[in-house]
């Protein structure tokens, strides 16, 4: 089934809305979002919704090959990105880029 529905940390909530970020990397439990689809997004915290986004496209990247440029899509240096994804996923390689572009607020 497809996937209608993404959280994330509300810390992330005004660079999401602002278009400063624009991918999310995810593990094996959601690679199943689907390019065009459309989700609704809320806050990992407290669900609540905050905008909906549409899928552009979902790509398997390990964690070693991040770079720079993913970072920057991320509105993160590469360390920062680095760091964000050992505390959601330690000890992960293996990971899913969702390229998203926000629909509405
Ligand atoms: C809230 C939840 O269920 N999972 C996640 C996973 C990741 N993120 C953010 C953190 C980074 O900015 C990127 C890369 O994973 O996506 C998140 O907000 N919530």
């Amino acid at each position: 089934m497809t996937p209608t529905t993404m959280t994330f940390f509300e810390r992330f909530e005004a660079d999401i809305l602002s278009g400063k970020k624009t991918i999310t990397l995810r593990d094996e439990a959601e690679k199943h979002y689907v390019p065009d689809s459309v989700v609704t997004v809320s806050t990992f915290e407290d669900g609540r919704e905050f905008c909906r986004i549409k899928i552009v496209s979902v790509e398997p990247v390990l964690f070693d090959a991040l770079t720079d440029y993913h970072a920057a899509q991320e509105n993160m240096t590469l360390d920062e990105l680095s760091a964000v994804i050992q505390d959601i996923y330690p000890g992960i390689q293996q990971l899913y880029l969702i390229s998203y572009q926000r629909v509405d607020a």
